[in-house]
């Protein structure tokens, strides 16, 4: 057990202040490698507090979409600094918080960065077309509005990634924001802000305010002066952030499950397929919205596939993730585990075959943290619960297809549409599953999870609000389109 001194308690950031919430109330944030470690303390906010930060970004949104692009952009650049001074110290927090291991965090905060460079270069880009009108003397052209007050809710599976992905693009078109971060990795995101503060971002556009989903998060579904809603998360939560936000005519865009497939067809590259399908499965703990789960392998290679999966599966060192040899962390809570091992009880009761995995790992330095060893099932049918509902686990599901048509068949029969992998090298069946299967990301040679910040993210069916993120797609969510007709 770790002894604990001195905890640092984190306050919500409204109008430019860091304040305690009103409710005197605060929560634990706790390592989920060995949850005597608190990382830190972060404040249980009520409405009341929501309705300061509202206020505040309603207030700082007049003279913050005055300024110009390439100011806006000079901010971003700033909190870009900002973060990579703090680099190694926010990924620490990130792996302490939310277990994914150390290099893995690094990797995402130098992302965040990334992000920030590429917006804050948008605030140089064009925001509109000039348009012929059918009268010769006149001059008809589209530009962009903000959309006022966002109000920002991100997942802990990404607590860099996400809320800058978000937030940078909304600040560059000229929104102001609140933030409300997922309470197991409030930590994270309060350091993030931190990085904004130190960049004299003005009062009140940016605002963080941390609390449970059904108080925060519900209050910033209802609040009247938000204008639009960015959500990444579950199925469930999502679906209630769309409803209500339609309810009273807000904007917003919605980020949720997974149930991604991997296509592996006889003439595949094995090993480049076997490393991939592991790598997109079970980094992160296959805690990732873009994660392999089903794995559909074609039955001439079935065997040699799964024999090499195994042996490799079967190495991967479990552990906290600051560990050096770590390759994969702790779930990120202990419901979140609990979750895991339900789905790994409901496969087997369901009749698959649990080739490896299945339980938490044994062991002194597993007790204290919510730790699940890898898992493979195979003999899974179509309908099944592990091979249609969204696990957010290290659990992979083997599938045995005779052709590619029911490969595709099958990927394409659930109710998510967000990424997808084939390994080929036929020219053929990279154009039937470019054109055939039901993913916003399609991914040929590759893991299913990669996203590049520079392009589209976004899925299809029950995967997304059919808006997508990221990119010069972000443009899309954070502004409204004018048309505008200028006759002398
Ligand atoms: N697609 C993705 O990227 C993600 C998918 N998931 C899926 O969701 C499952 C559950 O994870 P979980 O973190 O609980 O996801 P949630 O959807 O519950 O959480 C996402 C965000 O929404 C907030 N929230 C929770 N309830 C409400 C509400 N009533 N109104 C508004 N906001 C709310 C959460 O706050 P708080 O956490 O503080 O309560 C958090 O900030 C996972 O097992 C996984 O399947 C989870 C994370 C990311
Ligand atoms: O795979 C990624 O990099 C992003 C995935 C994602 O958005 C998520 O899991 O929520």
């Amino acid at each position: 057990m770790t002894v604990q001194t001195q905890v640092k308690t984190y306050n919500n950031y409204i109008n430019g202040e860091w304040t305690p919430a009103s409710t005197g109330e605060v929560e634990k944030s706790m390592n989920p490698a060995n949850k005597y470690d608190i990382v830190g303390y972060i404040q249980k906010s009520g409405i009341e507090d929501l309705d300061k930060a509202v206020t505040a970004a309603k207030k700082a949104q007049v003279l913050w979409r005055k300024l110009s692009g390439p100011a806006r952009g000079e901010y971003l650049y700033k909190i870009a600094n900002a973060l990579e001074r703090r680099l190694d110290e926010i990924a620490e927090t990130m792996t302490r918080e939310m277990g994914k291991t150390y290099p893995e965090a690094k990797g995402e905060t130098a992302r965040g960065i990334a992000i920030l460079h590429y917006y804050a270069g948008e605030g140089m880009r064009k925001i509109g077309d000039v348009i012929p009108s059918s009268d010769s003397e006149a001059l008809m052209f589209t530009t962009r509005v903000p959309i006022g007050v966002v109000g920002v809710i991100t997942p802990w599976n990404f607590p860099v990634a996400i809320p800058i992905w978000k937030m940078a693009p909304a600040l560059v078109y000229g929104n102001t924001l609140v933030l409300k971060p997922a309470q197991e990795t409030a930590v994270t995101a309060a350091k993030i802000i931190e990085c904004m503060d130190e960049a004299g971002l003005p009062a009140g556009v940016v605002n963080m305010v941390t609390g449970s989903g059904s108080v925060i998060g519900q209050g910033i579904i209802d609040h009247p002066d938000v204008n639009g809603i960015t959500f990444t998360g579950s199925n469930q939560v999502g679906k209630m952030v769309g409803q209500g936000a339609l309810a009273r005519g807000a904007k917003y865009q919605l980020e949720m499950g997974g149930k991604n497939p991997v296509l592996v067809l006889k003439d595949a590259d094995l090993d480049l397929a076997v490393d991939a399908t592991i790598s997109g499965g079970l980094r992160s703990t296959g805690q990732k919205c873009t994660a392999t789960s089903r794995v559909f392998v074609q039955s001439e290679i079935y065997d040699a596939f799964k024999e090499k999966l195994l042996a490799k599966v079967k190495q991967i060192k479990i552990g906290d993730g600051m560990h050096p040899d770590t390759w994969m962390g702790p779930c990120a809570s202990e419901s979140q585990l609990n979750t895991v091992l339900s789905y790994i009880q409901k496969g087997i009761e369901e009749g698959a075959t649990l080739l490896c995995g299945g339980g938490k790992p044994e062991g002194k330095e597993f007790e204290g943290g919510f730790f699940v060893e890898p898992t493979v099932f195979e003999n899974v049918s179509p309908s099944m619960t592990i091979a249609q509902e969204e696990i957010f686990g290290p659990v992979l599901a083997l599938i045995k297809v005779d052709t590619i048509e029911e490969a595709l068949k099958l990927a394409n029969d659930v109710q998510f549409g967000l990424s997808a992998s084939i390994f080929t090298k036929d020219i053929g069946n990279m154009l039937s599953f470019i054109n055939e299967i039901e993913a916003g990301l399609v991914r040929i040679n590759a893991e299913s999870a990669g996203v590049e910040l520079q392009a589209p993210f976004g899925g299809m069916k029950q995967s997304s609000s059919h808006s997508r993120e990221q990119g010069q797609a972000a443009i899309e969510f954070f502004t409204s389109i004018k048309t505008v007709f200028v006759k002398a």
